[in-house]
């Protein structure tokens, strides 16, 4: 199943740099995993924004919400998802 994933990332200007430090850190560590594994298929920043859009592949809404709020940087973020079907017009194979 495919998603599309909107994420804002708003980290209030009262978190110590030190810990929005270490959050991005992990975070990033996390993303790269789940793009190793397939499960985060596409990561794309949005010009301007410190936001990004992103593809999933999983298996059931249940298994993106786990992913998706075990993000450490989750507790900041504005997410909209937005589920995928391969368009009839579509040339690529998924
Ligand atoms: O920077 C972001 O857009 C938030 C998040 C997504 C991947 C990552 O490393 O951080």
């Amino acid at each position: 199943m495919l998603f599309l994933v909107q994420m804002q990332v708003n980290i209030p200007s009262s978190l110590d740099k030190a810990t929005a430090d270490a959050l991005k850190k992990e975070e990033k560590e996390m993303s790269q995993k789940l793009q190793r594994e397939g499960k985060w298929r596409d990561l794309w920043r949005v010009v301007g924004q410190y936001a990004n859009v992103s593809v999933f592949d999983v298996d059931s809404n249940d298994e993106l919400h786990e992913m998706l709020s075990a993000l450490p940087l989750y507790p900041f973020m504005d997410i909209t998802v937005t589920p995928l079907v391969q368009h009839p017009s579509a040339i690529a194979t998924i």
